[in-house]
């Protein structure tokens, strides 16, 4: 799938939201030399997205790919305290567990030469700094053309980083979203668009976890009764 390379590329999901908030001064990433590279272009770097990256990478890009990675699950298990909640109110965004029987559907955008270190540049404040993020190296199969598989850097929040949540009854987890929100938006939001992602890919790109989410924030929200300041946070 051809993307113009400029920062408003229109993922397959749907349209980027309004830009990120300007990132603080980051340190300086890896170098890119130690990221997975794609044998058909060593200049080129694919980057697997599976949450807010799905319908917002806010980074430039040359080409992007529907597809999924096998061996992991995701879940709403990190917390987030900037961009979907606050140090009072965190939220809950996805990351990957480690699951043999698991595949997980998003997005892989390549980026090439200067695109490189601009979006890992990004990326590491929005993912690692402001986000407890570590970056790891997946095997990523495009939905159209899965025998031919793409080495793929995905950003992954470990049980070690001092975000991390775990897991939670998925009730609880729904109420958690309906209540938070952050510099990025509603909870909510990130919670609906990946749940409309997922209705894009198909019948086969199953998510049990995201389901069972958005089917309790369907069940809670007639009697959610936001008080006026309730709805004043949406
Ligand atoms: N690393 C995952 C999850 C990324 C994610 O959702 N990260 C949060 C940081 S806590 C984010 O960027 N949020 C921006 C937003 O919510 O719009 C991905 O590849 O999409």
């Amino acid at each position: 799938m051809k993307q113009e390379s400029t920062a408003q590329n229109t993922p397959p999901a749907s349209p980027p939201l309004s830009p990120a908030p300007s990132p603080a001064p980051s340190p300086t990433p890896s170098p890119p030399s130690q990221h997975p590279r794609d044998d058909g272009d060593p200049q080129a770097l694919w980057i697997f997205g599976y949450g807010s990256l799905v319908w917002r990478p806010d980074f430039a890009y040359s080409d992007s790919r529907v597809g999924f990675v096998r061996g992991y699950s995701r879940r709403f298990w990190q917390g987030d305290t900037f961009h979907r909640g606050s140090d009072k109110m965190p939220g809950r965004v996805v990351t990957l567990l480690e699951d043999h029987e698991g595949c997980t559907w998003g997005v892989a955008y390549q980026v090439r030469g200067e695109q490189v270190s601009e979006a890992l540049k990004y990326l590491n404040v929005r993912e690692a700094v402001l986000g407890g993020y570590d970056t790891k190296e997946v095997t990523f199969y495009p939905q159209d053309t899965p025998d031919q598989p793409l080495k793929a850097l995905a950003y992954v929040a470990t049980p070690q980083n001092p975000g991390y949540l775990g897991p939670a009854p998925e009730e609880a987890i729904a109420t958690q979203i309906l209540a938070c929100r952050g510099f990025s938006g509603h909870n909510l939001e990130y919670l609906l668009r990946l749940a409309d992602f997922m209705q894009l890919c198909g019948p086969q790109a199953q998510d049990e976890h995201l389901a069972a989410i958005v089917d309790a924030v369907g069940t809670m929200l007639p009697c959610f009764c936001p008080t006026e300041q309730a709805l004043a946070l949406v």
